[in-house]
């Protein structure tokens, strides 16, 4: 099937501007005729290797790296070479490469983004430099078409919090995934930084520090900076998708709502974690042989992703299961630093966004509280005996083997999903979580972990990873692909419904509850044409394709790692 990666390109760029450029970079593997076409004869060694030879050479080398966070920077050095041999390379090694590029290792490289430095990536818009914006913004996007902005104001980056101008490495390695895993072409997609300062001791006082060294500029001044990137977005690209990665939970949910309905917005953390869980969550009450709706969820951490999840699984039980929305939200129970959300935390320890989901005092009369009257989580599973436990606290092992096992005295497959990022924030280790439930309980991470042993012999338990990567690629990409004019809430439930078809569990209950990571590319294409063939339904598409022709459609317009033929020409592309 042809595709945008297997036609001929006209390229404007010669000699060592071509080699140094990892767009056109192909190194050893440009053919005779290309070489001398383009001046190279003389810049490169005789011999001219497939991409086959040049990914088996560029994996022995990486072998040769013997941490994790120098395979990231190994391969960070081949991304910045040479795009076409970055991505054949990982999309041979997916499962094994997934986890070096993204959680967790690129938690590492971000936490220590101006010591590793070597190179600029993407487009930096930094709070004194706002006056020339404008003109910073056409410099980078000039004469491209863009299709995608990756952004990140890098307040609450995974677990690791305020990273300053190191959230440039979340925007990029989630850009990458896009690329990777949807068939975005990598030039029409744009990684940004929003350095507004921050608010990290340890970058204010890092003399090495790249970013603005300056506490965080916040109110009137941050909206504004925001809305400068917004309108530009919108007056020059008014057809792009803007994703939004890692903004501090104060601005993530706001920013979203301000936004979408002037511009295609998405946030990773709000929307794209919702409907990961929401997968999982159906998935995992197939298992049960339950619904949603009979589910009592505690979410241990009530920040951007869990309110995020909280709402997803909320509108899943009133679209699936028919429930009022009131009924549905008396389901869950929230939980954050100052223990369960109930009426009497008083507004300043209450956010807006969460009143939804305040449970009345009067049920917790009586239940013991710690010395500061909070109700902490093993009183709340004593009591409200969940048979869902979702973490996305950033609290390593707040699920203790007590929690644990509390839980599973009141029910027979307790689902418990240790969300937090990276691995060693994970609110319990999946082995340890196996062991005290005696293998009933069902599980999917944030980030990979290993198979768990049955404690009754028998197969492995395959702990499936509930990372918004499974699904935001597809979400996204099924909203550009259609230049809609928003990626709606039902296009999500769309997309979440498709996965959790393709879930492992449905076959056999005793495996994975979604999709390996090894299949996530054909997993985001499905996604993808469920968000595409809502939007033709619902009339939010702005092609006029037929749902028929939908898979051809994407299919056609992915972007792949192969070398296209160059052809010369000085009003190609440069
Ligand atoms: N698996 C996935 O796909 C995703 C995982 N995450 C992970 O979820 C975690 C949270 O991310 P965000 O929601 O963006 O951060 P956030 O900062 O918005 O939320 C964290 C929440 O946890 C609360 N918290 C902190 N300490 C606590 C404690 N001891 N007990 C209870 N609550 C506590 C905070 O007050 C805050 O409300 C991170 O580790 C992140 O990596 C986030 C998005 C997607
Ligand atoms: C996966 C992700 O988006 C996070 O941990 O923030
Ligand atoms: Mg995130």
């Amino acid at each position: 099937m042809a595709t945008a990666a297997t036609k001929a390109l006209r390229v404007a760029l010669r000699g060592g501007g071509i080699l140094s450029h990892p767009r056109f970079n192909k190194g050893t593997a440009f053919p005779a005729a290309e070489r001398k076409a383009f001046g190279l004869t003389g810049r490169l060694p005789y011999r001219v290797n497939t991409l086959e030879e040049q990914c088996h050479r560029a994996y022995d080398q990486l072998c040769t790296r013997d941490t994790p966070i120098r395979k990231n920077t190994f391969l960070q050095s081949l991304k910045d070479q040479n795009w076409v041999l970055y991505y054949a390379l990982l999309s041979r090694h997916l499962k094994e490469l997934i986890p070096i590029i993204y959680t967790p290792t690129q938690a590492d490289a971000i936490a220590n983004y101006s010591h590793l430095f070597r190179r600029s990536e993407g487009m930096y818009l930094t709070f004194p430099n706002q006056d020339s914006m404008e003109g910073d913004f056409l410099e980078l996007t000039k004469g491209r078409d863009i299709q995608l902005f990756v952004i990140s104001d890098a307040e609450a980056i995974l677990g690791i919090g305020d990273q300053g101008v190191g959230g440039i490495g979340i925007a990029t390695a989630k850009s990458a995934i896009y690329t990777l895993l949807a068939g975005i072409d990598p030039s029409k997609a744009i990684s940004v930084t929003l350095d507004l300062g921050t608010d990290n001791d340890d970058l204010l006082n890092d003399d090495l520090y790249v970013g603005w060294q300056n506490n965080r500029v916040r109110g009137l001044a941050y909206d504004k900076f925001v809305d400068k990137f917004m309108q530009l977005v919108r007056k020059y690209y008014p057809h792009s998708l803007v994703h939004f990665e890692d903004f501090g939970v104060s601005n993530a949910k706001r920013l979203l709502d301000k936004y979408r309905d002037q511009h295609a917005v998405f946030n990773d953390d709000v929307q794209g974690t919702g409907a990961v869980t929401l997968a999982a969550m159906m998935s995992a009450v197939g298992v049960t042989k339950s619904r949603l709706a009979d589910q009592r969820f505690v979410v241990y951490g009530a920040g951007t992703a869990g309110l995020g999840i909280t709402r997803q699984l909320r509108d899943g039980i009133v679209t699936i299961d028919k429930l009022s929305e009131a009924d549905a939200n008396k389901r869950f129970f929230l939980m954050d630093r100052y223990g369960l959300i109930k009426e009497s935390l008083g507004s300043n320890k209450i956010r807006d966004e969460v009143r939804d989901f305040v449970r009345p005092d009067a049920e917790w009369v009586g239940v013991p509280t710690n010395a500061q009257g909070e109700v902490e989580l093993l009183e709340v599973v004593k009591k409200v005996k969940p048979t869902v436990l979702i973490g996305c606290s950033t609290r390593g092992g707040a699920f203790t083997e007590q929690v644990v096992k509390e839980m599973a005295k009141g029910t027979e497959r307790p689902i418990i999903l240790p969300l937090s990022n990276p691995s060693r924030l994970a609110e319990v280790n999946p082995s340890d979580a196996n062991d005290w439930t005696e293998g009933k309980a069902l599980m999917a991470s944030g980030s990979p972990f290993p198979p768990c042993k049955n404690p009754k012999g028998g197969k492995d338990y395959i702990i499936a990873e509930c990372n918004n990567a499974l699904i935001y690629p597809g979400l996204g990409y099924g909203a550009l692909i259609t230049q809609a004019r928003s990626l709606t809430d039902t296009m999500i439930i769309a997309g979440a419904q498709r996965l959790a078809l393709l879930s492992p569990a449905l076959k056999d209950p005793d495996n994975a509850l979604l999709p390996d990571f090894t299949d996530a590319r054909e997993v985001n294409f499905e996604v993808a044409v469920a968000v595409v063939e809502q939007a033709i339904d619902e009339g939010s598409a702005n092609v006029t394709w037929k749902k028929e022709d939908v898979r051809e459609k994407i299919h056609a317009d992915m972007w792949l790692p192969v070398y296209p033929e160059f052809i010369y020409d000085e009003a190609g592309e440069r």
